[in-house]
């Protein structure tokens, strides 16, 4: 079934559209594989940045939450390590965008595939203005999940490394499409949370407009 999704336009709020305001909206990916660190530097990121974090493995896991019929199709296709149709995905990623009222979002854990990138260019008319990249070799991302501790009934050995499997099949090709547009910022991930932090800041700090004065320094993470 076709699900209706708003172009770039529709994301303006009504004030916009009455003034003849644009609000531009930019938009930061954030890839890695399983256990790199997305969420946990998204979290400072949005903090120290001001930007609105939203994990889509986390949209994904509500709609499960639900209980409604997509979500018990989502659940399936986490546990098997699988990924979700990208017209699932990127409704449910659009909506979240459309309730918020943000003009800086920072998408962790989108894209996943092509299927995914097209899908959200097609759909949204909308590019990255860039993608951070957390690069962490796999033992050491096994290690974290095994110890993450969140219940989630993918953070076992046989799905983790069906979870790495796609990620250098599906997800690689994405860094590449991205590095060919020059819009890939890549960190080494295998650091401590600290370290990691500080290469991450050197790549926010250089757009001024990133910059945040500290009397604005408020967590907009809405999805934690
Ligand atoms: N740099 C790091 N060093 C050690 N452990 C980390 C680091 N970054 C995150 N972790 C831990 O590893 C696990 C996975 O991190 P998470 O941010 O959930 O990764 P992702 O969202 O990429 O799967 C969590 O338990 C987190 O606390
Ligand atoms: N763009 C996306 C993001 C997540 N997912 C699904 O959600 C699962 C968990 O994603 P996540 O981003 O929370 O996982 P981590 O990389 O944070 O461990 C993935 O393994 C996929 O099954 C997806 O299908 N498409
Ligand atoms: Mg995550």
């Amino acid at each position: 079934m076709p699900y209706s999704l708003l172009s770039a336009d529709e994301l303006f709020t009504e004030d916009d559209r009455g003034s003849a305001k644009q609000k531009k909206v930019k938009i930061v990916f954030v890839i890695g594989g399983p256990g790199s660190g997305k969420g946990t530097q998204c979290k400072r990121i949005a903090q120290q940045f001001g930007y609105t974090h939203l994990s889509v493995g986390e949209i994904l896991r509500q709609e499960i939450s639900s209980g409604s019929e997509t979500g018990s199709m989502i659940q399936k296709i986490m546990k098997e390590g699988k990924l979700v149709p990208s017209d699932v995905t990127v409704r449910l990623l659009q909506q979240a965008m459309q309730g918020i009222n943000s003009d800086k979002f920072l998408i962790d854990g989108f894209p996943r595939n092509e299927e995914n990138v097209k899908a959200f260019e097609d759909l949204t008319k909308m590019e990255p203005e860039f993608v951070l990249y957390l690069d962490c070799p796999q033992d050491e991302m096994e290690k974290r999940l095994l110890s993450r501790n969140e219940g989630r009934e993918d953070d076992n050995v046989e799905t983790i490394r069906k979870r790495f499997k796609v990620f250098m099949e599906s997800t690689l090709p994405t860094i590449e499409y991205y590095e060919s547009k020059g819009k890939i910022r890549k960190v080494d991930a295998g650091k401590s949370v600290d370290e990691v932090f500080e290469s991450i800041k050197v790549i926010f700090s250089q757009g001024k407009d990133n910059k945040v004065p500290p009397s604005r320094h408020k967590c907009k993470c809405l999805i934690l």
